[in-house]
């Protein structure tokens, strides 16, 4: 349960309105929050009940769910009688492989391939009424609780105090003009009120934050417990797709890019539901490279994370760690098969560190064979031509210095040396796939003697998420938008890919610290009125700096005071980096609106996001009146 003061209470049972944590309204009779998990038969019935409910406040403000519901043919027949509150996160699982809302449409039966009207309506019938969450459990999965008073109070009134005393110095300013440098005078007064204004658009926003916490627990009995439609158990949480930026190898490691790399494809996730996406704006064939042995040592890493529980996931951090790293640990193997890792990781990293020194040698060798072969074609010619030898030697034989692949085909990215169509700005698109989508049902792997794994694995999921590396094209006159295009390229490639309905970014020196960050996300898009959040912005921490922190290179106030203290207001803005979206809020839909605004010049006002929801309580009492 969470507390919940008296009068609220009193407030929400006299009005039969709803819990202000799980937002479900109160059972006549109860007066704990225990009878919440009471039994299911009063869950389902009270759920059904909902279904019959005239349209609530919630389905108004989505022009989205409206789109959504036309085409549910399950519903209450042809339009007449308007379904309920409408629950998002029942559109977005694919346990069975049924892409709801927020991805693609995969018809079930064939004839949706016509392509035409034919395709448009059958679409819609293949697929099956998805579960109902929350029937399962019904404890709410975010709490928001408001920082303590005893840190609140003395704060607002400092800035009371602040502010009166800025008013009394303002006034004093402006009464006592110098008359021997009145421009001085007037400049000096402008700026202050200027600053004034400013520090109070600063303060204003701080007066409520808010602290949020999620319950993993809950998600897990919610969208991972076994059912009769699902009686494995497999995960039901929606796939989300990260994206990692890197954009040039000198500046931005290509082993800093790996170490993110791994960090996500060791998450705590439903490994078929996760796909990373590397987008590389140098098209550099080294951070191609690096991948591919990035994915390569992924396959130890990864079960390793898995089984002894490691974190960080990342594992320049882990094996960098100061605190003991045998704390918890009581697998008797533990030991031996971090030292085996910690080998592996050292070898990995001097073989991406070699990587370019292995291109260059590799390309120097093709373009010298290259360049003899166009040699002795230029002289055959000459000597077919007859005569004129020497007059033309050994000279220009037009062949540009290309950088090659290890399989002896030219990388069609940016090459070491400048060329027109494989310079930084000029190249073709690459789309490579270094690690192919998992099956569905865990892979378990084995003893190492027979599975030729570094470490035992036996018992422990062996898959790996999909991993794609893009470089998207870029031609010289065409802005490619830096970071920004990159994940618009990004949104596009994954959504024939695998077509998550979120989406993570993340810089390429971003790596995920806590591995279960994705579905403390998660917590917050799928709990009841997680439609209305578009993104969730995750903190940044920072490491290797200042410990002292003289500088406030760690953004404390940013994002410890400020972004809650958003929070509290509309909401924290993105960052750039490290937040999870919601894909299609990403598609251009208008955002929910508090106030719709109609007539001439939006005169007209209608609130549709009212504090308490007076007209969701008049239905209840009708509903309350007809039972
Ligand atoms: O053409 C480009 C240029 C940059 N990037 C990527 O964009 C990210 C951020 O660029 P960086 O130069 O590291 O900027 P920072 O100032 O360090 O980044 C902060 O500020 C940026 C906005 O200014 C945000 O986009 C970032 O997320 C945020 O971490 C990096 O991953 C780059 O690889 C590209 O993908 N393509
Ligand atoms: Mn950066």
């Amino acid at each position: 349960g969470f507390m919940i003061c008296e009068e609220c209470y009193m407030d929400c049972v006299a009005a039969a309105g709803n819990c202000p944590g799980c937002k479900e309204a109160y059972s006549a009779g109860s007066d704990t929050d225990d009878s919440v998990d009471e039994d299911d038969d009063d869950a389902i019935s009270s759920s059904e009940e909902r279904d019959q409910m005239p349209m609530t406040s919630m389905s108004k403000r989505f022009s989205m769910v409206h789109s959504i519901k036309m085409p549910m043919p399950s519903s209450n027949g042809n339009g007449g009688g308007k379904p309920a509150d409408f629950d998002h996160a029942r559109w977005l699982f694919e346990t069975k492989g049924t892409y709801g809302y927020g991805n693609a449409l995969w018809p079930k039966n064939e004839h949706g391939g016509g392509g035409n009207t034919a395709g448009a309506t059958s679409g819609f019938v293949g697929i099956e009424e998805p579960p109902n969450f929350g029937a399962r459990c019904r404890r709410p999965l975010t709490r928001k609780t408001s920082v303590s008073q005893a840190i609140l109070s003395p704060y607002r009134m400092l800035i009371a105090i602040r502010l009166v005393a800025l008013g009394f110095f303002l006034a004093w300013r402006i009464r006592h003009p110098n008359p021997d440098a009145m421009w001085l005078w007037a400049l000096s007064v402008t700026c202050e009120v200027w600053f004034a204004f400013s520090w109070l658009l600063d303060s204003l926003p701080k007066l409520c934050p808010v602290n949020r916490s999620c319950d993993l627990d809950v998600l897990a009995d919610r969208f991972e417990l076994p059912t009769a439609r699902n009686p494995k158990g497999r995960s039901d949480l929606p796939g989300i797709d990260v994206f990692v930026s890197t954009a040039d190898p000198e500046k931005e490691p290509p082993l800093v890019t790996a170490n993110t790399i791994l960090s996500i494809l060791a998450a705590d996730y439903p490994v078929e539901k996760l796909a990373c996406y590397l987008s590389d704006d140098g098209g550099a064939l080294l951070t191609f490279e690096a991948l591919a042995e990035t994915a390569s040592f992924a396959r130890t890493w990864v079960p390793f994370c898995r089984k002894h529980g490691v974190e960080p996931r990342c594992p320049e951090s882990y094996f960098g760690q100061k605190r003991d790293f045998l704390k918890n640990k009581v697998r008797l193997d533990f030991v031996r098969e971090r030292r085996k890792v910690k080998r592996e990781y050292d070898e990995f990293k001097v073989r991406v560190n070699s990587l370019t020194e292995a291109i260059r040698r590799r390309s120097d060798a093709y373009n010298a064979g290259e360049e003899l072969r166009a040699r002795r074609r230029l002289q055959e010619e000459a000597v077919a031509a007859g005569g004129a030898l020497g007059a033309a030697p050994l000279a220009e034989t037009g062949a540009v210095k290309g950088t090659w692949m290890s399989d002896g085909s030219q990388w069609p990215g940016t090459w070491l040396t400048g060329a027109t169509d494989h310079a930084r700005g000029d190249h073709a698109g690459i789309i490579q796939a270094m690690l192919a989508p998992p099956t569905s049902e865990p892979v378990l792997g084995g003893v190492p003697a027979e599975s030729g794994a570094l470490i035992d694995t036996t018992g422990v999921d062996i898959r790996l998420p999909m991993l794609v590396y893009v470089s998207r094209e870029k031609r010289p006159g065409y802005d490619h938008n830096k970071k920004a295009g990159a994940m618009n390229a990004l949104v596009r490639t994954s959504a024939i890919m695998s077509n998550g309905p979120f989406i993570l970014n993340l810089d390429c020196d971003h790596y995920v610290h806590n591995s279960a960050a994705l579905r403390e996300g998660m917590c917050y898009m799928l709990d009841r009125g997680g439609d209305r959040v578009c993104y969730v912005q995750f903190p940044q921490r920072f490491e290797g700096i200042d410990p002292n922190d003289r500088y406030a290179n760690h953004n404390l106030v940013f994002f410890d005071v400020a972004m809650r203290a958003m929070d509290g207001l509309q909401g924290p803005m993105y960052v750039g980096t490290g937040c999870i979206f919601r894909r299609t809020a990403l598609y251009g839909f208008s955002p929910p609106r508090a106030t719709e605004h109609h007539g001439w010049l939006g005169r007209k006002k209608i609130k549709l996001f009212l504090r308490k929801p007076t007209t969701g309580k008049k239905t209840d009492r009708e509903s309350d009146r007809r039972r």
